[in-house]
């Protein structure tokens, strides 16, 4: 049934077995006994498939396995070794069914480990591990069970009560028992080989033990077993797993909120610039600094685009606004710092647009520094004093409050119709509106329509102004250093990331190593290369995917309480920041990658254990 034909093995040079085969039938004990040093572990670790580096071949049922010995290993060899070799980090009952990990069907249901079953592994006596060593071997469905000084370690009567189980073992297989105590294996075995030097010395045969059938009980795979698996060794080093989680949610967490926190500056620094100069503004001047007329402007206000045209007087400058009339007091006035935005796009809070010259609005901001403590809705339809000065000559225009818009401004803003300020001073200050001296203007175009594209047509009519768009440069330089800033970020905050799952790498690199018999031992009972592959690699998912759910909590609550902080801290002008979910998707895809990536030193290393050497370990 199973042939053994000239095995040959050296280590470095020196010949440990030397030209043995054998013939070997389908059930019965055969012992191998030996002086210590003789080969006779070598030879049983070449029967498994375990160890492939030797001369000859190896033949089930009249067939090569030379060229798939894992599979041949995986299909039909079980195990019981002089050291146990059980995993500690597994419970007595994942000890016992450990091929279930990796195939399906099983030997006894019953186990009968009631009285150890919730123990330690680490806690569990010398005879307890010889039993659940033996209760592993039995358990895993094969044909040849390969015992290798399976009482080394046992008293004599605990001995013979091991080899008594196997006696009964080997009516269902072929068990193969190395040893060194001739006396013992005598009573047992059906045959003996004796081996000196790495050869075979002589071959007894005393009897035949027929097949009795074999009790393989159809069973299911466990439900996601290698995870389970990678779950089981990840606990197994907890406090090195906690380290890495945390270590991974630090940096997910400052990429995360930086570039929130980036973005969202970024915003608020253009709705400042748009406060102060909107994108819908476009100048314009004559060539030759003429002054401007009203009717020029009136000219431009005609055109469709345009929803308001204003002139600048600079001469007249603006103070502020307060609620006193008789007499100008600069701490009565509050400072107005816009009052040339167009108003048809703004959102109004309450009241009503200006339907005449003498009718403003004002931002919400402003009305709440002009009502201070009082209610809101007790400015409407008030009266207030526009200052304005002129060579040395302060006057007031008055205006009445007639709405409040929805918005929160940078400075103190105030709306009205377009060049009502004009028509107004003219009476205060008495001048003929022909005699006005601007040489600049602004135009306000309606926002369905492109900025550069107006200036092109108003270029092409008035050949003599020219037209500019106000603040582009301003906003393009800002985006351009903002992008600038956040390319910067977004590297060091990348590099943060990269270190972390390079440790991760680094970190499993060392786990594997640490784990290189389990692995072995794993291999043994029934794991393929790709099935250990599968558990570090789940295992760094499971620490990676820790990260990103509490990272995703974390950056939720962080980013509610800098909104609150901020609205807090900085009152109106607050800083508000939305959960970014692209963001979040990027940053935990790119790690993914990075994970399979820094993943690739642990892998290959599992990849090329030598079970043998691991074993020995
Ligand atoms: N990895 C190795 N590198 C070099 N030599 C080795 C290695 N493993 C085993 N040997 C040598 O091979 C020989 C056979 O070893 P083996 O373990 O098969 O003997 P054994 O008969 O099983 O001994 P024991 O009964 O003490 O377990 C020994 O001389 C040993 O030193």
């Amino acid at each position: 049934m199973l042939q053994i034909v000239h095995i040959t093995k050296r280590y470095h040079y020196q010949k440990v077995l030397d030209d043995i085969s054998l013939d070997l039938p389908k059930t019965g004990m055969i012992a191998i006994v030996g002086p210590s040093g003789c080969g006779k572990s070598t030879l049983l670790h070449i029967i498994g498939g375990i160890d492939q580096d030797f001369q000859g071949d190896i033949k089930w049922q009249e067939r090569s396995v030379k060229k798939h010995l894992s599979h041949y290993s995986q299909k039909h060899i079980g195990f019981i070794f002089q050291q146990f070799h059980l995993i500690m980090w597994l419970s007595v009952h994942q000890n016992i069914t450990m091929s279930q990990f990796f195939q399906r069907g099983g030997g006894e249901e019953n186990l009968d480990i009631d009285d150890f079953q919730n123990l330690k592994m680490s806690s569990l006596s010398l005879g307890q591990r010889q039993r659940i060593a033996y209760l592993r071997a039995c358990y895993q469905p094969s044909d040849i069970l390969l015992c290798d000084e399976p009482t080394g370690s046992l008293d004599p009567v605990h001995a013979d009560e091991v080899m008594n189980l196997l006696k009964e073992e080997s009516k269902r297989r072929l068990v193969i028992v190395v040893s060194h105590d001739l006396k013992l294996v005598e009573r047992y075995s059906d045959e003996i080989y004796t081996m000196c030097d790495g050869k075979i010395e002589s071959h007894q045969c005393f009897r035949h033990t027929p097949l009795t059938q074999n009790k393989i009980v159809s069973r299911h795979k466990k439900i996601f077993p290698l995870l389970r698996l990678s779950w089981m060794s990840l606990k197994s080093h907890k406090g090195r797993s906690l380290q890495l989680i945390f270590g991974l949610t630090i940096s997910f967490l400052c990429i995360i909120m930086t570039l929130t926190m980036s973005r969202g500056l970024e915003t608020q620094i253009q709705n400042y610039i748009y406060s102060l100069i909107p994108s819908s503004c476009i100048s314009f001047q004559a060539h030759n600094h003429q002054s401007l007329t009203l009717d020029f402007v009136n000219e431009l206000q005609s055109q469709p685009s345009i929803t308001r045209t204003q002139l600048y007087l600079q001469e007249y400058e603006f103070l502020g606004i307060g609620f006193v009339g008789e007499r100008y007091q600069d701490s009565q006035v509050l400072f107005i710092g816009d009052d040339a935005s167009p108003y048809q796009d703004i959102q109004l809070d309450m009241g009503q647009y200006p339907q005449e010259d003498h009718e403003i609005i004002v931002s919400l901001s402003t009305a709440q520094h002009l009502c201070k403590d009082e209610s809101l809705s007790t400015l409407l339809n008030k009266k207030v004093y526009a200052w304005y000065q002129y060579q040395n000559e302060v006057k007031s225009i008055a205006y009445q409050v007639v709405g409040i818009t929805n918005q929160t401004t940078a400075l103190d803003t105030l709306y009205q119709r377009e060049n009502a300020y004009i028509h107004l001073l003219k009476d205060v200050y008495q001048f003929d509106e022909k005699d006005i001296q601007s040489d600049l203007g602004m135009i306000y175009i309606h926002k369905d329509y492109q900025r550069s594209e107006i200036i092109k047509e108003l270029k092409k009519q008035y050949p003599d102004y020219k037209f500019l768009e106000v603040g582009a440069t301003t906003t393009q330089n800002i985006s351009q250093s903002m992008q600038q800033v956040r390319v910067v970020l977004m590297i060091f905050s990348g590099l943060a990331i990269l270190s972390s799952l390079f440790l991760i790498g680094e970190v499993m690199f060392l786990n594997v190593i640490q784990k290189k018999k389990d692995f072995a031992i794993l291999i043994c009972f029934g794991a393929r290369r790709w099935h250990l592959l599968k558990i570090v690699l789940f295992e760094s998912l499971e620490i990676v995917l820790s990260a990103q759910m509490i990272c995703t909590g974390l950056y939720y609550q962080l980013l509610s309480l800098v909104n609150v902080m901020s609205q807090e801290l900085l009152l109106n002008n607050h800083l508000t920041l939305s959960f970014d979910y692209e963001l979040l998707l990027f940053v935990y895809s790119a790690s993914f990658l990075l994970v399979f990536i820094s993943q690739l030193p642990p892998l290959l290393y599992v990849f090329r254990l030598n079970t043998i050497a691991a074993l020995k370990d």
